[in-house]
């Protein structure tokens, strides 16, 4: 039975889902080491944000195949270390952002009356009425930085109340931006017209520290900063200075440069509103998240796609739905070409012709890398790292897109560049389903691949065939199917043939020697 590592706590609603399939262990509080120690034996691992899943975990994870994140972020997993390993990384894209838009929401609001500090007053004794004059959001304008699920939310609502949206966001259309009644503007003119910011983007080099001294002067001296996307976006440093003197109003945060925050001067500041990580604290996002990562897991251990991954581009049910035949295709004609082509192969070109020649279509593509790779790598290869194995092999990967149709409505095209030459396949489905070779270096043939198959190039003349089946009756090899294919008459020629039996040992030396013919291969699929 496979074994799931829970490292830390999630919903029990993900622990039973997960133990439909698997042993699950559940975890918490484990420091790297004791991670690296123990990890070999599980097939996954489900986390939320205080494991922080090094390179080192993912190289000792001999036999993980998938990590999932019960939330949003991934940064606390090393994703490129992950896909070389051929580990699927899922997340939850959706099932916290409501909680998440509604706890920066209710920062703002805290921030904007006291609410925090009034709470403190009143519970100590006091009265203080005047001490805690607020402010009202109503017709302030509201920054967004990052208008994606949790800023559009936080937009669509925060309108609701009166705010005027300014949103900057480099990959969000204007005709979305106008949809949910926002005004997109560069970051100079949101930070100085913004009465209230909040952050929504997610950590990364380019997020790193986008509020920092600098942008800081930028903004009105009223201004009130809200943060519950990551850590780090802000430089607390430069925030604390700007908190301490004045230069800015007031700020709430719910993520920290460390985590748990340690000795920090924001605890001794009044004018910030700090809360332990909570964005997702809610019991309706904590069982979204662990429904949605631990049916992930669960399928995948299942060897079912997952629908989030992280590391897999395009590969989403929809799309898997769709190209699901064409997959196996893909990656059949990848297997082909790889054996034809012998030796090192430099650069695969891809040519998906038909109804396959959309962008939708780029999973096959990867598909073909996999079975291109498959003799090489074997089960170390899969959808999360062909690309990246191709990339680092050297092996350049040309696609191309023909939409013209010719006898299929689709079929792929396959060509390996290699130390041994160059050599192409044309495979395409019949109605059935089935997988048909239609083309071997550009000779047409139609022949159904099989697990043993022998191709001959040679010269198109009579008795040829005869000698080839009367070789292979005299090692008792037994053809299944055979076919031949030629463009002129007594030209070159290729001859497919499937086997109910591998080619025994110096038998295809024996088949080269045969008059007429020019080159043979000996194909396992
Ligand atoms: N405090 C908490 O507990 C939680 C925090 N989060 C954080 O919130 C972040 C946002 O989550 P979602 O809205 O679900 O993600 P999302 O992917 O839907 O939206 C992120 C948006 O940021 C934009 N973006 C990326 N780089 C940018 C840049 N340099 N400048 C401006 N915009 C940029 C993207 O175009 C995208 O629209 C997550 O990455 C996660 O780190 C998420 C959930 C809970
Ligand atoms: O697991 C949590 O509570 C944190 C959620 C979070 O930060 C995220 O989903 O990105």
């Amino acid at each position: 039975m496979a074994k799931v590592l829970v490292s830390d706590s999630i919903d029990p609603v993900g622990v039973e889902i997960l133990s439909q399939v698997a042993q699950v262990d559940v975890k918490t509080g484990l420091s790297a080491e004791e991670i690296i120690q123990i990890i070999p034996e599980y097939d996954a691992l489900m986390l939320r944000s205080s494991t922080r899943v090094t390179k080192e975990i993912v190289e000792a994870g001999s036999k993980l195949q998938i990590i999932g994140r019960a939330g949003v972020g991934v940064d606390n997993i090393d994703v490129p270390a992950a896909t070389r390993q051929g580990i699927i990384v899922v997340n939850s894209p959706e099932g916290n952002t409501i909680a998440a838009a509604e706890h920066a929401l209710a920062m703002m609001l805290s921030l904007s009356r006291h609410i925090p500090n009034a709470n403190q007053s009143v519970k100590a004794n006091k009265w203080e009425r005047n001490r805690f004059i607020g402010t009202e959001v109503y017709k302030k304008n509201l920054g967004v930085v990052g208008l994606g699920k949790i800023g559009s939310h936080v937009a669509t609502v925060a309108r609701s109340l009166g705010m005027k949206i300014l949103a900057y966001d480099p990959f969000i259309s204007k005709e979305r931006a106008d949809q949910l009644g926002c005004t997109l503007v560069d970051l100079e003119l949101l930070f100085a017209e913004s009465d209230f910011i909040t952050l929504h983007v997610p950590k990364t080099a380019e997020t790193q520290h986008l509020i920092g001294r600098e942008t800081i002067a930028k903004m009105k001296p009223t201004v009130r900063i809200i943060n519950c996307s990551r850590g780090g976006i802000i430089d607390e440093l430069a925030l604390i200075e700007a908190l301490e003197s004045g230069r800015i109003a007031g700020a709430a945060l719910d993520v920290f440069e460390q985590e748990p925050l340690g000795e920090s001067r924001l605890r001794e500041l009044s004018n910030v509103i700090l809360t332990p990580h909570l964005g997702a604290s809610t019991t309706e996002a904590q069982v979204g998240v662990a429904v949605d990562v631990a049916e992930q897991i669960r399928d995948v251990l299942l060897g079912l796609p997952a629908r989030s991954a992280v590391n897999i581009p395009g590969l989403t049910p929809d799309v898997m739905e769709k190209l699901r035949p064409y997959l196996q295709l893909a990656e059949t004609m990848g297997n082909l070409v790889s054996q034809l082509a012998g030796g090192r192969c430099d650069s695969l070109n891809v040519r998906l012709q038909g109804e396959l020649a959309t962008k939708d279509s780029q999973p096959l593509v990867v598909a073909a890398i996999k079975g291109l790779l498959s003799q090489a790598l074997r089960e170390r290869v899969n959808y999360v790292n062909a690309a990246i194995e191709a990339k680092e092999r050297g092996i350049r990967v040309i696609e191309t897109r023909d939409a013209s149709t010719r006898d299929y409505s689709g079929s792929i095209h396959l060509e390996a560049n290699g130390s041994m030459g160059t050599h192409s396949v044309t495979g395409a489905l019949l109605s059935t389903g089935e997988i048909r070779i239609t083309d071997l270096d550009e000779f047409p043939i139609n022949v159904p691949p099989s697990n043993h198959m022998l191709f001959t190039l040679h010269q198109d003349m009579p008795g040829i065939i005869g000698k080839i089946g009367a070789l292979l009756g005299s090692f008792n090899v037994n053809i299944a199917s055979m076919q031949v294919g030629r463009k002129i008459i007594r030209g070159d020629a290729v001859m497919a043939l499937s086997l109910d039996d591998p080619l025994p040992e110096g038998l295809l030396s024996e088949i080269t020697k045969v008059p007429g013919i020019r080159d043979a291969y000996t194909v396992k699929l």
